[in-house]
């Protein structure tokens, strides 16, 4: 195959002469002087090659085509650094080649598509787009249109646009109708509207293959759709942690070339069953509570979550609960290593490995890993109960703008484990450091009342005879620099109920027994608050309080390939190459 592939020929690029050599797995052109000697080469990788096109293309300020018979024009990847954020930018580079001969100029089109079919076997032709116009700043059309569709037409992608009229339509779509012929699913929005489609494709997988998603006990499906996230929403976390930057251009790119990332999913349930999904974020107490109080100020676009978070902040709760959950092995990780997982990561491929030991054979997928969920390693769950200011778990880093780190830093994207974070009560001025170092460098876990354990599930629930009482006394939780940090607090008298949570998940009004007109004020300017928070999983507040959730090692695939380490990656960069971002 590869003897196949192989061309080599001269080529002038800008009336400079060039060896032109295509190998299979890479294509280098190499600037020749005039006694032959080599000067400086650009060596593109085949799986970055983006489309070529015969004549030479121009693509600024719009597409022209001149049909020239022994042209041809090579489009690929080419990185740039990101400034703030840790992964690379990708931009649209481009190449037109002169060749001697109109024969060699279709040797090299034909050998060079044959190698992007042999070599990127991955890339989509037909896609599945969801676009939500509301998500963010309400501009997923103009980002679609304007920067991701000249790109999927240049590199031959046929896609079919679907502008989301309302919630759950993206979700309703991928379980009920006919998906013959899409490689992968985009979704342009936020990570909510990311939640709605893994919803759609993991239900959808599991009714394909007859599988119960109520019982925690069973082994998924894994989904054979890719999923595509351009971003346009207001966390934006889900793309973020797998790309490293929020970058319509990059993102559409990694589709384009079809690149591939595993993703660990948890499962949540409650006794009747599944209640949702989450890659990202499975929150209670702080977390809970500013998606709960951000839900009212929508209008506010992403500035929702800064004023809710200061809201929440400045209400000092915590609550109380029982958290139990199932250690991973500590000899694989753990997410105190200071490790970060990027692009190639060892530790998920060697969970890719363990899950995958012949290949492409699904069918003994999770068996040994979560026969350890069932009841023989009731053993081996850990029970710890008190107070809390957030219960959190996550599945990867969560990095994202506003936490670059992320939630757990060293946490992987597709090992089967997640890391649960507990922070206990504390007084404000130490949740405020915890909460502050998600912004910087300083480890948010070397904190006294701060633990992060790598685990393979969690369980949650309210202290026994607790669950039906709504309310509880503050009681001196606003408290001094001197104060005992990581506090247990036993004596939590509650009158709410799974109801209640609903309806404040909804953003409706407190019923007869909630005397204040906020409840995410009380805790500055009077005596009670609630004693239950809410789930915040991915965005979406959950009904139910008491839930066991589990993780599914590589559950779906993203089309990313992790972040990529800027020093390690090389970057072809030449001087006769062009960039653009198509921009109009
Ligand atoms: C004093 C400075 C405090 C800064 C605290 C920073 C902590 C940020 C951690 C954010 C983790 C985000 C995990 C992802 C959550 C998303 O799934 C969810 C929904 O996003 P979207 O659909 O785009 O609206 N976002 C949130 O729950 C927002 C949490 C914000 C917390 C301040
Ligand atoms: N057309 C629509 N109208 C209203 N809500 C929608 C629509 N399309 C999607 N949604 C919902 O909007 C929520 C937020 O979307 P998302 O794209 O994540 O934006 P953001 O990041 O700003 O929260 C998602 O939960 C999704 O279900
Ligand atoms: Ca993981």
């Amino acid at each position: 195959m590869e003897t196949d592939l192989r061309l080599e020929s001269t080529v002038w690029v800008e009336n400079k002469r060039y060896r032109a050599v295509l190998t299979g797995w890479h294509f280098k052109w190499t600037e020749l002087d005039k006694k032959n000697r080599d000067k400086k080469t650009i060596s593109v990788p085949v799986a970055e090659v983006v489309g070529v096109e015969e004549g030479r293309v121009e693509i600024l300020p719009q597409k022209s085509v001149e049909d020239t018979d022994k042209d041809f024009t090579v489009f690929y990847v080419k990185r740039s650094s990101s400034g703030s954020s840790y992964g690379l930018l990708w931009r649209l580079g481009w190449t037109q080649f002169s060749c001697p001969s109109r024969v060699l100029r279709d040797q090299w089109t034909k050998h060079l598509r044959m190698a992007l079919k042999t070599h990127s076997p991955m890339r989509p032709n037909r896609l599945l787009v969801f676009i939500n116009p509301f998500g963010g700043k309400k501009k997923g059309r103009k980002i679609y249109h304007s920067l991701v569709a000249p790109l999927f037409d240049l590199a031959g992608i046929s896609s079919h646009v679907i502008v989301t009229e309302r919630a759950n339509q993206a979700r309703d779509h991928l379980l009920k109708k006919d998906l013959t012929g899409f490689d992968g699913v985009v979704c342009v929005g936020g990570d909510g509207m990311f939640s709605e489609i893994l919803h759609g494709l993991i239900g959808r997988t599991q009714q394909e293959a007859g599988l119960c998603e109520n019982d925690p006990t069973v082994t998924l499906q894994p989904c054979s759709l890719h999923i595509g996230i351009i971003p346009a929403g207001s966390t934006d976390c889900v793309c973020y942690a797998t790309v490293g930057v929020i970058d319509p251009v990059t993102s559409a790119l990694h589709i384009i070339i079809g690149d591939s990332q595993p993703l660990d999913v948890c499962s949540v349930h409650q006794a009747s069953g599944l209640v949702g999904y989450s890659v990202s974020l499975l929150g209670y107490g702080f977390y809970g509570d500013v998606l709960a109080e951000s839900e009212k100020h929508r209008w506010m676009g992403p500035l929702r979550y800064d004023y809710s978070g200061t809201m929440v902040y400045l209400s000092n709760r915590s609550y109380a609960g029982i958290v139990q959950y199932l250690p991973a092995d500590p000899l694989l990780s753990s997410p105190r290593d200071r490790t970060r997982c990027l692009s190639g990561c060892s530790v998920c491929s060697r969970s890719t490995e363990r899950l995958f030991p012949h290949s492409s054979d699904s069918g003994s997928l999770y068996s040994s890993h979560f026969s350890q969920f069932s009841n023989d390693s009731e053993g081996e769950w850990v029970s710890v109960e008190g107070r809390f200011r957030c219960v959190s778990l996550t599945c990867m880093s969560s990095s994202c703008p506003k936490s670059p780190l992320g939630l757990s830093p060293s946490a992987h994207l597709a090992d089967g484990t997640g890391d649960l974070i507990l922070v206990w009560d504390t007084h404000p001025l130490g949740f405020l450091k915890f909460l502050y170092r998600h912004t910087s460098t300083e480890d948010q876990f070397d904190l006294p009342f701060v633990e992060v354990h790598r685990v393979k599930a969690v369980r949650f629930s309210l202290p026994p005879g607790k669950e039906e009482e709504a309310y509880e006394e503050i009681g001196g939780s606003v408290g001094g620099m001197d104060e005992v940090e990581r506090g247990y607090d036993e004596t939590v008298s509650t009158t709410g109920s799974q109801q209640y949570l609903a309806e404040r998940g909804t953003g409706r009004e407190m019923t007869d027994g909630q005397k204040t007109a906020n409840p995410f004020l009380c805790g500055l300017c009077c005596s009670k608050a609630p004693a239950v928070s809410v789930w915040n999983c991915d965005g979406e507040i959950l009904a139910s309080t008491e839930i066991l959730s589990r993780i599914h090692c590589q559950l779906v695939r993203l089309y990313a390939r992790g972040i990529e380490d800027g020093a390690a990656v090389h970057n072809n960069s030449g001087e006769n190459e062009r960039g653009c971002t198509l921009h109009k």
